[in-house]
Parts: structure tokens; sequence; C-alpha cells
């Protein structure tokens, strides 16, 4: 199931409805239009086609992964409930796919079916090609927000680590005295939601209590509503998804929120234009006004728009690699003290000023965990929006998409050395991994986390994840006060830590950790 941890009975049950109905719609929709097929080939064939198919929501990964392992290195197609997807594994491939012009492959058509923002953003009116449009976005965030992170990092490490002191010394001690045991996915996205609003829309809504709650619900809400209505076929997904989102409403709240400060972003810069004294503002929402073309300036709804789409990308990923992180540094304990020693000599003042761009040790940690246990199976997703071929003659039709076996690639041996053991430093200097004086294998070749060179995590060219220089400083920040703050085990260790939907894991929002806080003389 999706990532449910605050939903009403109510909402359970409307959602199984509608899975249900999805299902059953789906099934008679396929058998229907597959008749052709289904006279061609055996019934037993095509019926357990469609079985893997529906197996492919709950057992994505392995699925890919087995079939990854049987291609050896060549593309393989993989049936989903809705659609077929190209997976590609070979650099040359992946350089293909990046090549192809925006009206031929894109990113956003397949996030547009990802996510379905006309019923889970306000009514967005998502393009299928970003061309142009979608450039004032990606210089903010790729320009702009990572100039700017020297300034804002130590605003969001004040905010997160009062944020963890409130949430976790509130909470009732163990018998000892001394340990706590959060549930560690809630505290965990409460301090990327403040950071990205902070960051994004300024201080006054990273304060705003109601509105981060709304932008923390709409992540469960937009991943909730858009899966339904990717498995309903068309006739019934506009009704469907206009009842579900009257009901499940967070990204009104959100818009609502938005909208005013937009409006009034957009009047003072009128207001500045005619020589006017206004107030400055350094926030992705100001950059994304002022990158917009003169010609042709963005309205206030089409900025917020732009907002709430990057909300849902950058809070949900992020939130959940850093899970994955503080899981690994529970599991692989003998890592904390080197990544003390580091913090602590380097100290917050040379990470701020320099962006993040110190802590080598903790860089090449991160990388290694989501390596290891990637919250996503593929990336560079591309909708063909028009008939596509590879090199190697592999075709996709019209509609279907492409996408690299990320998680496969990083535990290929010819890619990664002994891929399945957990080296922490693999990704760091040697010279630096050796002073530490212990045991450590360092790899042969030092890479940074947020490199686009050697891995999949943040995707191929230019379509290269824009955010990956703010996400690397901000996921820095919540580890280093972890490390810092507290001794950590996982309360369970033997429990199940995540579950499986489509490509993607999801941490289980009720794992624990065990935290003591440390006494530092
Ligand atoms: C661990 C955190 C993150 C991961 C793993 C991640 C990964 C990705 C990936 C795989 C893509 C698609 C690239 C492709 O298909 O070639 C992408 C795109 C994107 N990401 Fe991230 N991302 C993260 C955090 C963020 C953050 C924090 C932001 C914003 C501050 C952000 C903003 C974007 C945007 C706007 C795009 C679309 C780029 C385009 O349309 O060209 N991401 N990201």
């Amino acid at each position: 199931m999706l990532p449910i941890n605050s939903y009403t009975s109510e909402t359970g049950s409307l959602v199984l409805s509608c899975l249900s109905l999805a299902l059953v719609f789906t099934l008679a929709h396929r058998l229907a239009s597959s008749r052709i097929w289904l006279f061609r080939h055996s019934p037993v064939s095509f019926l357990r086609r469609r079985a893997r198919a529906w197996l492919f929501l709950f057992q994505g990964p392995s699925i890919i992964e087995e079939e990854f392992n049987k291609a050896g290195g060549k593309p393989f197609f993989i049936d989903v409930p809705e659609n077929r997807y190209l997976v590609v594994s070979s650099w040359n491939h992946i350089k293909e796919i990046d090549a192809a012009p925006d009206h031929v492959l894109s990113l956003q058509a397949a996030a547009k079916e990802l996510l379905q923002p006309k019923h889970t953003m306000s009514s967005f009116n998502w393009m299928d090609k970003r061309g142009a449009e979608g450039t004032p976005l990606i210089r903010t965030l790729r320009i702009l927000l990572t100039s700017h992170l020297p300034k804002i990092l130590p605003d969001i490490r004040r905010a997160m680590s009062a944020h963890m002191d409130s949430a976790i010394d509130s909470l009732p001690t163990l018998e000892d005295g001394k340990t706590v045991t959060p549930k560690l996915y809630p505290l965990v996205i409460r301090g990327i939601a403040y950071s990205n609003a902070l960051a994004f829309f300024g201080e006054d809504l990273a304060k705003n209590e109601r509105f981060v709650k709304a932008g923390m619900d709409f992540i469960e809400q937009t991943l909730l509503i858009a899966e339904i209505l990717r498995l309903l076929p068309k006739a019934l997904s506009e009704p469907v998804g206009r009842f579900l989102s009257s009901k499940l409403n967070s990204s009104r709240v959100i818009f609502e929120s938005l909208l005013p400060i937009a409006t009034e972003r957009v009047d003072q810069r009128a207001r500045a234009r005619l020589g006017h004294k206004v107030p400055e503002h350094k926030d992705c929402m100001q950059w994304i006004m002022e990158s917009a073309p003169k010609s042709k300036p963005w309205t206030p709804e089409r900025i917020v728009y732009e907002l709430i789409a990057l909300w849902f990308g950058s809070v949900h990923i992020t939130s959940t690699t850093v899970c994955f992180a503080i899981h690994d540094l529970c599991l692989h304990p003998e890592y904390v003290e080197p990544l003390r020693g580091e913090i602590e000599s380097t100290g917050w003042a040379a990470f701020e000023q320099t962006a993040g761009g110190c802590w080598p040790l903790l860089d090449s940690f991160m990388k290694e965990s989501a390596r290891v246990t990637p919250v996503e199976s593929v990336s560079t997703r591309r909708m063909a929006l028009e008939p596509f071929q590879l090199s190697d003659g592999t075709a996709v039709k019209q509609g279907e998409w492409l996408c690299s076996a990320a998680r496969g690639m990083m535990m290929d041996a010819s890619l990664f050395e002994n891929p399945a053991q957990f080296q922490g430093f693999r990704f760091a200097d040697p010279a630096i991994v050796e002073k530490i004086g212990r045991p450590f294998a360092a790899g042969e070749k030092p890479s940074d986390f947020t490199s686009i060179a050697d891995w999949q995590l943040w995707g191929t060219g230019k379509c290269a994840c824009p955010g990956r220089y703010y996400a690397a400083a901000v996921m820095k920040a919540m580890l280093a006060l972890f490390i810092t703050k507290y001794d950590m085990r996982l309360t369970d260790p033997a429990a199940p830590r995540y579950f499986a939907w489509r490509t993607f894991i999801y941490p289980f929002p009720g794992t624990r950790v065990s935290l003591n806080r440390r006494v530092v003389a």
C-alpha cells in the first residue's frame, strides 16, 4: 500500500473501492483491446503476462531486477497494468535517450502521467513538453538556489535542529530514563518540508504550521489519487479524479496560501519598475517570477502551479533518501565515529560557507546508501510522444515509456566492485580514508554524491536533477544533526523497513529509531 499514516477509515475504504474498481475496469479494458493478441497467443500466456503486469505494482523492483539479470545488458520490456516500459542499462542507450528531442521523448509527459496534476495539483494544465517554458524553474534551482545555499543553510540547520529537539524531547523515555524511540519518517519529512518551504516560499510560510502540514498531506494524497487514476480507464478517470480531489484537497490549501503571496510579489515587481521601494525577497518564488520571459511574464497562478509541482518532486524523494541513509547509519554503526570526527573537526561554519561542499566521508556514505538502497529502481524516465528506436533496433510505440535500470546498474559488478557489499567510504578519496587509521575500504574511483557521470540517481544530461546540490546539502545537514546529537539504532532491526510500490520503495512510516542524546564534554 501507499505510505498512509494519517488517513481516516473513510478515506481508506474510499481508496480501496477505487482501487478495486480500477482493477476490474483495467482487466476488462485490456482483455477487450487484446482480443487479436489473445487469438495469436495462448490464453494462458496472455493471463500470465497480465498477472505479472499487476504484480509489478507490488514487486516492481524485484521484477525489474530479475529481467535486468536475464537481459545481460540488452534493453528489455516490462509490462505494467496500464502501459509498457522499455528499460535500458547501457550508457550508450542512455545517451541516445538524452539526445532525443523533447517532442519525441519527454520527461514532463512521463511525470504528468505519474502525478496526474489535473486532479492532484489544483487543475494544473501541465504541458507534455517542457520546452523553453521550463527554463525559469531549471535556472532558479540549478543556479540561483545553489548559489544562495551559504546564506540559507544556517537557517535551515537551526530550524531542523530546533524541530528535532522539540519533537524528540517531548517523547517519554524508556525505563533507562534516556532512550526515546520516535518514528523516523515523520521526523525526517517535517524537517525537509520546513527546509523546502523556507527555500521555495520564504520564512513566513515555512513557519506556518497549517501550510506545512497541508504540504506533507499533499504528498500522500498526490501519490494516492494519481495511482488510482492511472489504473482507471480514461472515461472513468475524469469523474473519479474530480471526486477524489474534492475529498482529498490539501493541494487547494497550498494553492490558496500561495496565491495571495505570488500576487503580492507580482504587484511589488510592477511597483519596483516604477521606482517604488519594495521589500527584497530571496526565495524560489521570487526567482521563478524574475526568470520568466520579460515579454511573457508569468501570472501568479502559473508561478504557484510551478511551485506546487516542485514541492511534490522535492520533499518526497529527499525525505525517503534521508530515511534510508539513517537506517544505514544504524545498520553499519562502525561508520558513525569517523563521520562524527569529520563533522566536528570541520564544523558547521565551513559546511555552510562551502554550500555543503565539505564532509567528503559523509558525502561518500550518502552515495553508498543511495546506491545500495535507491528509492527509485529506474531513472531517466521518458514518455515517447512519437515512435522511437534505439541504435540496436529496439523500438517503442507512441505513449510507451523508456527508462534506465538505475538500481540494476548500481549493483552491476562491471561498474562497482563487490557491489552487494556496503562500503560507506567507497566514493571517498583513498588518502582521506587512510587518515582515519581504520580498515575501511576506499574506492578506486572517488566521486561526489551529486555527480551524474557514474550513476543514475539524478537522471541524465539535460534533464538531470537541477535541485541536486540543494538536496545534497540539506540531506547532509539533517544527517549531521542526527550523527552529532544522538547515538542511534533501529528499535527493531529485524523488522521490514520498506515496501515496494511500482518502481519505488517507501520506508514504513512506523519504523522507529532508538535515540540516546550524546553528552558532549
Ligand atoms: C534525493 C533527492 C532527489 C533525487 C534522488 C532526485 C532525482 C531526480 C531525477 C532522477 C530526476 C529526473 C532526471 C531525468 O529523468 O533525467 C529529477 C528531476 C528533477 N528534480 Fe530532482 N531529485 C531530488 C531532489 C530534488 C530537489 C530537492 C529538487 C528541488 C529543489 C528537485 C528538482 C527537480 C526538478 C525540477 C526536476 C525536473 C528537471 C527537468 O524537468 O529537466 N529534485 N530529480
